[in-house]
């Protein structure tokens, strides 16, 4: 499904982002099915980090995954893996600024869902420029998640792209919970993508309801 703006910006409002070494040894299926009962509504596979699966491994829990969302209507994203994404006839593909260049994306997968990672203004005029669909602005706040992560910019990094006159779809990322959300969204979001304060929660389904609720509260 390759969605309108509008519907992307909806979509983007609760982005989970998992794969199995998030899951602190629960089955991520199990997972990804309660927060998509507390209301989740974009997805990524991000098989990455500590204990990963690779190859098939990692190809049959996507699959796992891909076809829960379908059947939810949930939009399913691949995090950096082209291959996979295509595999698994994802709606779309997440890169970073060192994955693969977003027009050898569009090439290879055309018609489906770009996402870029953007740090600062210049790295989000160019992904506008390379076609993104939307941006993934982090990290918002210190995580523990991502070992590689950039310097934390804050919920001002989405207010300089706003006031520099980026309008594409964005969505702040990294070490975001209840507690942060309001602030990203404030700042200039059209949604949060989390990890760990989904994924490491003692519930899953509460958590993200609750995450839903603040959401709610500010769209
Ligand atoms: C929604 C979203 N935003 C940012 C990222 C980070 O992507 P990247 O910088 O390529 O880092 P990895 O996730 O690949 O480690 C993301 N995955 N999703
Ligand atoms: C994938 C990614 N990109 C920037 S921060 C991050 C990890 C976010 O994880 P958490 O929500 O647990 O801090
Ligand atoms: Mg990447």
């Amino acid at each position: 499904m390759k969605l309108h703006t509008d519907q992307l910006r909806e979509a983007l409002q609760l982005y989970l982002v998992m794969g199995s070494p998030n899951c602190a040894g629960a089955d991520p299926v199990e997972v990804l099915k309660a927060a998509i009962d507390g209301g989740i509504t974009m997805f990524q596979y991000r098989e990455k980090g500590a204990g990963a699966l690779t190859g098939a491994a990692s190809l049959a829990l996507g699959a796992q995954l891909r076809e829960l969302c379908a059947r939810h209507a949930i939009p399913f994203i691949v995090n950096d893996d082209v291959g996979m994404a295509e595999a698994l006839e994802a709606d779309g593909i997440h890169v970073g600024q060192e994955d693969t260049a977003a027009e050898e994306v569009r090439r290879r997968f055309p018609g489906k869902i770009v996402g870029i990672s953007a740090h600062n203004l210049a790295e989000a005029q160019s992904a506008l420029a390379a076609g993104a669909d939307y941006l993934g602005v982090g990290p918002m706040y210190a995580t523990r998640t991502k070992l590689d992560a950039r310097e934390v910019q804050g919920p001002e990094g989405l207010v300089r792209m706003r006031e520099g006159g980026i309008r594409l779809p964005l969505v702040g990322i990294g070490g975001i919970d209840a507690a942060g959300a309001a602030a990203v969204l404030r700042g200039g979001a059209d949604g949060i993508a989390v990890v760990s304060a989904i994924t490491q929660a003692r519930s899953p389904r509460e958590a993200a309801a609750e995450l839903r609720e603040i959401v709610n509260m500010i769209k």
